[in-house]
């Protein structure tokens, strides 16, 4: 063997060791995954009923509980309130689902629907409403008896009141719907409501529905004695059989603020000893939780309620490989393009949800990525579309029919791609999604974490990266200071592979700016040229210029010095929606819109852009 063989004989098998140790550690992650998120134990053993762990495991295919379910289901069946903080994708749903079910279904004589509703959850999305209504059918297939139903924005109000006043037993509602009915239908029996639940507690309030909730649990009667909203005493309006559940992946002084007026001597379950504040019973009531003064941390006992939001309070799956990419402004749509070409290409099945901060960039973006078409030749003749995979968008401005069929449709594909704002960022259960893509910045870091919670769900393998330009790398930091820590993504490494009509650009002089490297040159030439010429796209492109530079304007106080829109160069974020020009330069009437934005920077709320309320 001559020793240019034996070299590469000695790469091939270099290269082999690597892949193989490469497997060995995935499969040791997973491993390490599975025995941290399944508990050692049986549905029946923590005291549920046979007929139900028995749906549990032929219908939903849940053989053992999850850790968290472990912890939750016995302290709920026992009628304690409590407070559940724990990573995303752990199994939060069926921990407080399953002991109701357990309860109603021993109620002898049988509960009737002209009961009306024993238990509510409040959920902050639609989509998530839904989500949570189909396991509850899932669960209920046996007990015929128990209804499930829901209402939510965007539905039907009169088709909902006929179905309240038929009577639902288990009822999921967002907030504002919820009001609705209580408000002005009559026929909604919640006289024997016995289980309250805040399904992601710190979404339903940021997304500003405090004063709502306020409002439902004097309405129905389970705020807590004694607690004072702005020095407002309340009276005892407690119900003894009410039992309140308040479940959220990140914990904050607003969610303490809900666990004070809502729960009375809360089990936490999910918190770390470090995270709790020890609080005098007869003062619990009285003050916003999570003040550093009542720290205790050698009293392990009920009355620990959360501290206010620190490193440790955002909660990830450890497997999870978190990623950044640190591109120039100018070439964001080129890299992002490039990354999703990639793997797609490089799996078969490959479900990713790439997240924007607006409406209009999620709009943008699905009619560039429908329409765009390639040719890796250069000849005409020879395009064909960008992107093989089937793609979907998700935003609060769409049809609730077309939010319904695409959260249907994503959940069931194998390979998809979802363009979402935050709407999807909470709660929301898409099986199989390997890789999350937040190609404009979370702003928050709790935002960050429900994010990149849509992947490596209950112990799988997920990937997320995250989009900054040079200028912002502070933010990088930033996260550090909440515990999450990324490595760079290799994109020089995956731009290089792409052949470039026929030909790989490897080798040869290599530019330091990733913006001049041939093959993105090469797509944004031609992503600008299909916007030019296709006038639609043109519009949507300049709608989400201006929005996207308000929704940059409007990042929160601490944040303004990490995203700087001073530093911002139009003209870039222009080629960054595929614009030869920025659209001030094309027409009017948005340089005047955003010229006034730009003036009263700092007033918007960012999330009031992109938000799931919209
Ligand atoms: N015991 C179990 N065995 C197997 N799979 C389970 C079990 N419990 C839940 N799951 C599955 O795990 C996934 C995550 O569950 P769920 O959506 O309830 O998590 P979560 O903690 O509420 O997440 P998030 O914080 O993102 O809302 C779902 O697909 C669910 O079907």
């Amino acid at each position: 063997m001559g020793r240019g063989a034996a070299q590469l004989m000695d790469t091939k098998t270099k290269k082999r060791r690597r892949e193989d140790e490469k497997e060995e550690k995935e499969g040791e992650v997973a491993r390490k995954g599975s025995s941290e998120i399944f508990a050692d134990c049986s549905f029946s053993s923590l005291g549920l009923h046979s007929a139900l762990c028995d749906q549990l495991r032929e219908r939903m295919g849940f053989e053992a509980p999850t850790l968290i379910q472990a912890q939750a289901i016995p302290v709920i069946l026992a009628g304690r309130h409590v407070l559940v903080n724990a990573a995303t994708g752990t199994g939060k749903t069926v921990a407080y689902l399953a002991p109701i079910i357990h309860h109603l279904q021993s109620y002898d004589p049988k509960i009737g629907r002209s009961q009306g509703t024993f238990g509510l959850v409040l959920v902050p999305t639609r989509e998530l409403c839904l989500q949570v209504y189909e396991i509850l059918q899932k669960l209920l297939h046996r007990f015929h008896w128990i209804v499930p139903g829901y209402v939510m924005g965007g539905e039907n109000r009169n088709k909902e009141k006929a179905r309240l006043r038929k009577g639902i037993s288990i009822l999921v509602a967002t907030p504002g719907r919820l009001l609705d009915h209580l408000k002005h239908t009559s026929s909604f029996t919640h006289s024997n409501l016995r289980w309250l639940i805040f399904d992601e507690a710190d979404r339903i309030l940021e997304l500003g529905f405090g004063k709502e909730i306020e409002e439902i649990l004097e309405v129905l009667g389970s705020r807590q004695a004694g607690s004072t909203d702005m020095g407002i005493e309340h009276s005892s309006i407690s119900n003894g059989q009410r039992q309140n559940l308040l479940l959220s992946a990140t914990l904050n002084d607003k969610v303490n603020h809900l666990a004070q007026i809502s729960l009375e001597s809360p089990v936490l379950i999910g918190l770390e000893d470090d995270k709790r504040v020890h609080v005098d019973p007869s003062l619990a009531r009285h003050k916003l939780l999570g003040s550093d003064d009542d720290a205790d941390d050698d009293n392990d006992n009920d009355n620990d309620l959360p501290r206010s939001s620190s490193a440790k309070d955002y909660n990830l799956p450890a497997q999870v490989v978190q990623k950044y990419v640190k591109v120039p402004c100018g070439a964001r749509l080129s890299v992002l393009l490039s990354i999703l070409k990639h793997l797609f290409e490089r799996e078969a099945s490959y479900k990713i949800v790439v997240f924007f901060s607006t409406c209009d960039a999620v709009d943008f973006h699905y009619s560039l990525l429908s329409g765009f078409c390639w040719s890796e030749s250069g000849t005409e003749l020879k395009k064909e579309k960008f992107l093989k995979c089937k793609t979907f968008r998700l935003h609060g401005s769409m049809e609730q029919e077309d939010r319904r069929t695409t959260f249907q449709s994503f959940k069931t594909e194998k390979s998809a791609l979802l363009l979402s704002t935050d709407v999807a960022s909470r709660g929301l259960d898409f099986p199989k999604v390997r890789c999350i893509i937040q190609y404009d910045s979370p702003g928050d870091a709790t935002e960050y974490v429900h994010r990149v919670g849509r992947t490596a769900r209950l112990g799988e393998k997920g990937d997320s990266i995250l989009f900054m330009q040079p200028v912002e790398v502070d933010y990088l930091k930033e996260l550090e200071t909440h515990g999450v820590s990324l490595t760079e993504y290799p994109i020089v490494k995956i731009l290089d592979s792409f052949p470039l009509y026929g030909q790989t650009p490897r080798g040869g002089k290599k530019s330091v700016f990733l913006d001049l490297h041939p093959w993105l040159l090469a797509l944004q030439r031609a992503l600008e040229s299909f916007v030019t010429t296709e006038p639609k796209v043109n519009i949507l492109a300049q709608n989400a210029f201006c929005s996207w530079v308000r929704a940059y304007t409007a990042h929160r106080g601490e944040l303004k010095r990490i995203f700087m829109v001073k530093k911002l160069h139009l003209g870039h974020v222009a080629k960054s929606f595929a614009l030869k020009q920025q659209p001030s330069l094309v027409g009017g009437s948005h340089s005047k819109k955003l010229k006034k934005d730009q003036k009263q920077r700092g007033l918007a709320k960012r999330r009031k852009v992109g938000s799931g309320r919209k």
